[in-house]
């Protein structure tokens, strides 16, 4: 067996440390940064990780045939992971951006029929082999950007057998790509048109068939549901995730994006594993995902994009709250797949430090989507999903902003991107 050595980092980014809950407060600040630091892989997992002297050592006592990749000039760190994606949709909607540029808001799209209802025409539409094509872009374009595992949301189908269609679509790209996809069922999007005039009808038809299909099939780990002024209040959204929560799906929800409605509170109340996007929260909102440990998934790309005030990223660390950050890549309010550029927003915008941004993107991301007891740290015995980018300090990834640094990429043990371009 080859053994994969990934030898003398200018900074190895570990993230060692108590990874049984997200970090908050201080610890969001401490990466466990190993100057000179190596790595060994074995089948898949770190077998090692240390200063390159006690490298050379334990690969004395090794009798493995062993692959060396030299990282003496590279920051490396945990593979990146997205804890918030609507990854498999058909079409784009580059129109609306113009729409938005002379006033018309979002939510104004959207009421009128556009926005996600526009993609969920598109996406009703294609079929599974043209869905999988189309995401399987966009998860190249993950890869090349240092994302190893992405959170995918259904939410685009609005019937039983579309939103089935999109996660069954997810589910084989995470069996055939290097990016691992951990899934969301999201049926509660948005009001689908045939139901306008009777939302109940469409929650009832959520909670009594779409759920248990979801469920029946395996489809699934997370349930979300986007809790908004003029989509699904709080009591329909409370509805859903408690249904959720019966069937053993753990609950999201898109909350407090544009307008302070509640959202917080009720991911606090309802012990969410993650509130998403608050840019709207509210302090008393804030003050409770603190105290129920929510985690916030906070998305500066898509207030970026629909040039709205980001969310306080500072008050929420100040006050307890372990952050996490994502791309939210979806063709309406974020269209990226650049983590990294969520990075340097999140510092740019938010005034989060170069620190907390590593964190925020690799063991809390991984705690967002339940899987830190396997990613998002670089340890041994964990999954070997590590990142090389081109940098000599973990700083200047948020000082040289908005430029791709990721020069190698391991999945499991493989290398899967080699001077910045995927290997196939
Ligand atoms: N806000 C709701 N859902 C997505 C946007 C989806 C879309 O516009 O297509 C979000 O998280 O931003
Ligand atoms: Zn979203």
């Amino acid at each position: 067996m080859t053994c994969l050595y990934i030898r003398n980092a200018a900074q190895l980014v570990t993230m060692q440390g108590n990874n049984t809950v997200a970090r908050c407060g201080v610890s969001m600040g401490e990466l466990g940064i190993i100057e000179g630091g190596s790595v060994i892989i074995k089948d898949q997992v770190i077998g090692f990780v240390g200063t390159d002297d006690e490298a050379v050592e334990y690969l004395a006592h090794l009798s493995d045939d062993v692959q060396v990749i030299d990282a003496s000039d590279k920051l490396v760190t945990p593979g990146l992971i997205d804890p918030h994606t609507h990854l498999v949709f058909a079409g784009t909607r580059e129109h609306e951006l113009e729409k938005r540029l002379k006033g018309t808001s979002y939510m104004d799209i959207l009421q009128g029929g556009g926005g996600i209802l526009s993609t969920c025409e598109q996406t009703r539409a294609a079929s599974k082999k043209d869905l999988y094509v189309q995401s399987e872009q966009r998860l190249h374009q993950f890869l090349l950007h240092g994302v190893t595992t992405i959170e995918a949301k259904s939410g685009y189908g609005l019937t039983i057998e579309d939103e089935i269609k999109q996660l069954e679509v997810a589910q084989e790209l995470s069996q055939h790509h290097d990016v691992d996809i951990v899934s969301t069922f999201m049926g509660a999007h948005a009001i689908p048109p045939e139901y306008k005039n009777h939302p109940d009808e469409y929650v009832d038809l959520v909670i009594e068939n779409m759920l248990p299909a979801v469920v029946e099939a395996g489809l699934a780990d997370f349930c979300d549901v986007f809790c908004e002024k003029g989509v699904f209040t709080i009591k329909q959204s409370e509805r859903i995730l408690e249904a959720a929560s019966m069937l053993g799906l753990q609950p999201k929800i898109h909350a407090d994006e544009l307008a302070s409605f509640g959202g917080a509170e009720l991911a606090a109340r309802m012990g969410a594993v993650t509130a998403d996007h608050l840019l709207k929260a509210s302090d008393e909102g804030i003050k409770q995902l603190a105290a129920q440990g929510v985690i916030a998934v906070l998305l500066p790309g898509t207030a970026f994009f629909l040039m709205e005030k980001p969310a306080q990223a500072r008050k929420m660390i100040d006050a307890g709250v372990a952050v996490a950050l994502s791309t939210d890549r979806n063709p309406g309010s974020s269209p990226t797949e650049s983590l990294p550029f969520m990075m340097n927003l999140a510092c740019l915008t938010m005034k989060m430090t170069p620190e907390e941004v590593l964190t925020a993107t690799t063991i809390n991301a991984a705690h967002a989507i339940r899987k830190a007891s396997s990613i998002g740290s670089l340890e041994v015995g964990k999954q070997a999903d590590l990142v090389l980018f081109d940098v000599p300090n973990y700083q200047m990834l948020q000082y040289h902003y908005a430029v791709n640094h990721v020069d190698t990429v391991v999945k499991k043990g493989r290398l899967v991107v080699q001077s910045g371009r995927v290997i196939q």
